[in-house]
């Protein structure tokens, strides 16, 4: 394994998933070829944040064992680690006091030595990273003058400029308006890189990921081509809506039509305990 590679496997075997102690997601089996895109999809609170945590090793797994390409993530130094897979957290902000070029510099931080001072390769990235994400020329702003959308651009854009060989992001398309979710599924499709994400909208699954793993019950309910996994029996059964993927009349790609939840919300009762 070196740098270099631009895109790399990762292989889930058997991975129980646990958040301070209390177990979430059991026997989880995925394979992510290098080079795809894999959706994590399922409601809220079903484990997909769990699951992202554990595949990139910010949670130890509970049992099983996850591999990237040849190597087990639990024995890679943390160096290689970083080399290996960026990591876009679901609410991650900029720190306060950088600059946007110094945020997404950050993502440059696993090619330095100790004492090393970033070079020109380093800002050509971070030139090239901003510009993907629409902020070229943002380099000297204060990170404090940025909208929600924009700070999460430059989170974005810190990953793409470290360069992994694996991007795990986690709701990507959170704070973005509806022109840049698409061009960000647009920068996804046109990396090298393997993408794992998870995602709320199901829609854009449809069309810009290989394959879909949908958490639900404590693992993993379907695996499998997006147009073969989303279908109406699923999406009521895991989702509770009712819908189903037509294609678009002029592309023919397809897109899904949510009509209505197929139960009405949960009534939250005032009880003594939660007044
Ligand atoms: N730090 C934690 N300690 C204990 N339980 C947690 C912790 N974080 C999350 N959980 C619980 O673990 C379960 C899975 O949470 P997780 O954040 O992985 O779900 P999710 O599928 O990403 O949800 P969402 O779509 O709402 O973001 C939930 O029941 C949640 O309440």
């Amino acid at each position: 394994m070196g740098a270099v590679e631009r895109s790399m496997s990762l292989r889930a075997n058997a991975v129980g998933c646990r958040r301070s102690g209390r177990p979430i997601l059991r026997e989880v089996d995925l394979d992510v070829p290098a080079g795809t895109r894999l959706a994590i999809v399922g409601p809220n609170g079903a484990g997909k944040t769990t699951l992202l945590r554990t595949l990139c090793g910010l949670e130890q797994p509970a049992e099983g064992r996850i591999r990237l390409g040849d190597d087990d993530l639990d024995r890679l130094p943390a160096r290689r680690r970083a080399l290996s897979i960026a990591v876009v957290g679901q609410d991650e902000h900029p720190s306060a006091e950088l600059t946007v070029a110094e945020a997404v510099g950050l993502g440059r931080t696993p090619y330095r030595s100790a004492w090393a001072i970033r070079n020109s390769d380093d800002h050509a990235i971070v030139r090239s990273a901003l510009e993907q994400v629409g902020l070229g020329g943002w380099e000297h702003r204060s990170c404090t003058q940025l909208s929600g959308g924009e700070r999460h651009r430059v989170v974005l854009a810190r990953a793409i400029a470290q360069q992994t060989p694996i991007l795990v992001l986690d709701e990507p398309t959170n704070h973005l308006d509806a022109a840049w979710r698409l061009r960000l599924m647009q920068v996804l499709d046109d990396l090298e890189a393997t993408v794992i994400a998870a995602m709320h909208d199901l829609d854009l699954v449809l069309r810009h990921f290989d394959s879909v793993a949908v958490i639900s019950d404590g693992g993993v309910t379907a695996h499998g081509p997006p147009v073969e996994v989303l279908t109406p029996p699923l999406l009521a059964s895991v989702f509770d809506v009712s819908g189903t993927v037509v294609p678009h009349p002029e592309t023919g790609l397809p897109h899904l039509l949510l009509d209505s939840p197929t139960s009405p919300a949960p009534q939250v009762y005032a009880t003594k305990e939660n007044r």
